[in-house]
């Protein structure tokens, strides 16, 4: 029992489902994800329903409102293609400059970052992990684990996604399993 003024909150995450009213979801598929493996033959051969990743999103504002603020949870299935393990397609913010929480809640992977000239790093990621990305560094997420990776994400809804520069150019490393090692080559 509550009392008025003390209400029920109406967002939750429950066993890893965002759950609430406006809470949007979407999948990412192997078909839905063009020119972000390397390996081709195997990404031709894989079957296109294979589920790569989910996102589910609350965006309680217009996307572009100055001052608004979304959450997003990312699941990412384990597997790989060739050695490359299942990932996000990553992007930059179209308004370059607009920053990114990412957090781990479930799982092992790792943040892939990368800027504008192309320098490329990465952060281990785990349940409890919190990762600041600032403006202007292009973001992926890899599941390095053989379970659910599961992460919570928050951006100002006037950011944006600039995946062109990414389904174009790439990120200029890999995060490959080196001998069961995920390894940036
Ligand atoms: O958009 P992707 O690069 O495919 O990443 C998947 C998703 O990860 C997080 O939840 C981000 O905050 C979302 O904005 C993004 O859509
Ligand atoms: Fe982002």
């Amino acid at each position: 029992m509550t009392s008025a003024a003390v209400s029920n909150p109406t967002l939750f995450f429950n066993g890893g489902i965002l759950q609430g009213e406006g809470v949007e979801h979407a999948t990412r598929r192997i078909k839905d994800l063009d020119n972000v493996f390397q390996d081709t033959k195997v990404f031709g051969k894989t079957d296109p329903e294979t589920l790569v990743y989910e996102v589910s999103s609350f965006l309680p504002v217009a996307e572009g409102t100055p001052g608004g603020l979304y959450f997003g949870l990312t699941h990412i299935h384990p597997g790989k293609v060739g050695n490359e393990y299942f990932m996000t397609k990553g992007h930059f913010h179209a308004l370059i400059d607009r920053a990114e929480y990412y957090w781990g809640i479930k799982g092992e992977g790792v943040l892939i970052l990368m800027n504008e000239n192309r320098e490329v790093w990465a952060e281990r990621m785990f349940p409890g992990s919190l990762h600041f990305i600032p403006g202007r560094v292009a973001h992926r997420v890899a599941n390095t684990g053989s379970q659910l990776l599961s992460f919570g994400a928050s951006w100002p809804a006037d950011a944006g996604h600039n995946y062109e520069e990414i389904r174009k150019n790439g990120f200029a490393r890999r995060l490959i399993d080196k001998n069961g090692i995920p390894t940036l080559i």
